[in-house]
């Protein structure tokens, strides 16, 4: 299968706009090559033990964000869709560079190697690590660690929306927890809620290439035991209430969800909800508490929010 690279030349400080405006545009991860951004983070060693000099070699002096597409027939519109977007940047009053968009093909075997050399062991929560697989990585004292090789699932861990998550499910995930996670992608936040302690998991995603990425990555860390991994939609697929439903989805999606989210969740349960673009983070809140869903924190990284909430029990 061929994947188009498509490459945008911007700025460091437009660097999460850029990405917001691929990750719009249906990339599942974006590779971003900053060498301003790396001497910054030079500077920093712990929270840049996993630092990759090599992206430091670039010719242009900005920074570069890289996203891929599968081929196919409104390929045409989405780069101009993004090209658009790209040009509106300066209204959010931030220098988009030079704003060039360009495009390239590559095939799958290139796509799906070619990404790795940026994938390395990170930590994502107060506890919890993610160890693509192909890395070599030293487990310290108390560290979950997360071995992962997502594939063409969401869900490396380097996301914004998927660190919320994880950092959340630190908080709430205990050893008497159900958990239910929908839109599971490469199983993350279900493995990790496993090896958090969670008693079971049931994991569910729309998209079968989710799904399998989802069990093979369970196997991998053999938390089978724990994990369930399902197909299809929440209401069609589970009868119950869980004592954390996490969802890394999009704004418009939990929205939806938010009108019968609680029949799934136990009194006294919480609902972990990320993937919210700032822009959205009022009408969320105001879906779920309309659903008698209190909200109990905000949490904001970049251009994203997540949102906890909880469903009380008869007073
Ligand atoms: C942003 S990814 C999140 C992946 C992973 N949970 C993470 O946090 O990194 C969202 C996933 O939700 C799935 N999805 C979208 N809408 C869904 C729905 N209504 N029910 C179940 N899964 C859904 C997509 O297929 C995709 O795998």
């Amino acid at each position: 299968m061929k994947w188009i690279e498509v490459k945008i030349k911007t700025t460091t400080e437009a660097v999460e706009a850029v990405s917001n405006i691929l990750y719009e545009a249906g990339v599942t991860g974006v590779v971003i090559e900053d060498p301003n951004d790396a001497y910054l983070k030079s500077k920093c060693e712990n929270e840049w033990d996993y630092f990759d000099e090599s992206i430091l070699i670039t010719d242009y002096e900005g920074a570069i964000v890289k996203g891929y597409l599968p081929e196919g027939e409104d390929l045409i519109d989405i780069i101009e869709l993004i090209k658009q977007n790209v040009e509106k940047i300066p209204t959010y009053n931030l220098d988009k560079g030079l704003g060039e968009v360009t495009t390239s093909e590559i095939y799958e075997e290139d796509w799906a190697n070619g990404w790795k050399k940026y994938y390395k062991p990170k930590k994502i929560g107060e506890k919890v690590v993610v160890k693509p697989t192909w890395e070599e990585y030293e487990p310290k004292d108390e560290e979950v660690i997360i071995e992962l090789d997502p594939g063409m699932a969401f869900g490396t861990g380097t996301h914004e929306t998927t660190m919320m998550c994880i950092q959340n499910l630190e908080r709430y995930v205990d050893g008497n927890s159900l958990v239910y996670d929908i839109g599971c992608g490469s199983g993350i936040l279900s493995i990790g809620a496993a090896k958090l302690g969670a008693k079971e998991v049931i994991a569910v995603d729309l998209d079968p290439v989710a799904v399998e990425s989802s069990r093979r990555n369970v196997a991998l860390n053999n938390v089978e035991d724990k994990v369930n991994v399902l197909e299809g939609n929440l209401m069609e697929l589970i009868d119950g209430e869980a004592d954390v439903v996490v969802a890394n989805i999009i704004a418009d999606i939990i929205i939806g969800l938010s009108d019968y989210i609680g029949k799934f969740i136990k009194d006294d349960g919480v609902f972990i909800a990320s993937g919210i673009i700032l822009d959205k983070v009022e009408a969320v809140k105001e879906a779920l508490s309309k659903n008698n869903l209190e909200i109990i924190s905000v949490d904001k990284q970049g251009e994203w929010a997540a949102i906890v909430s909880k469903k009380f029990g008869e007073k």
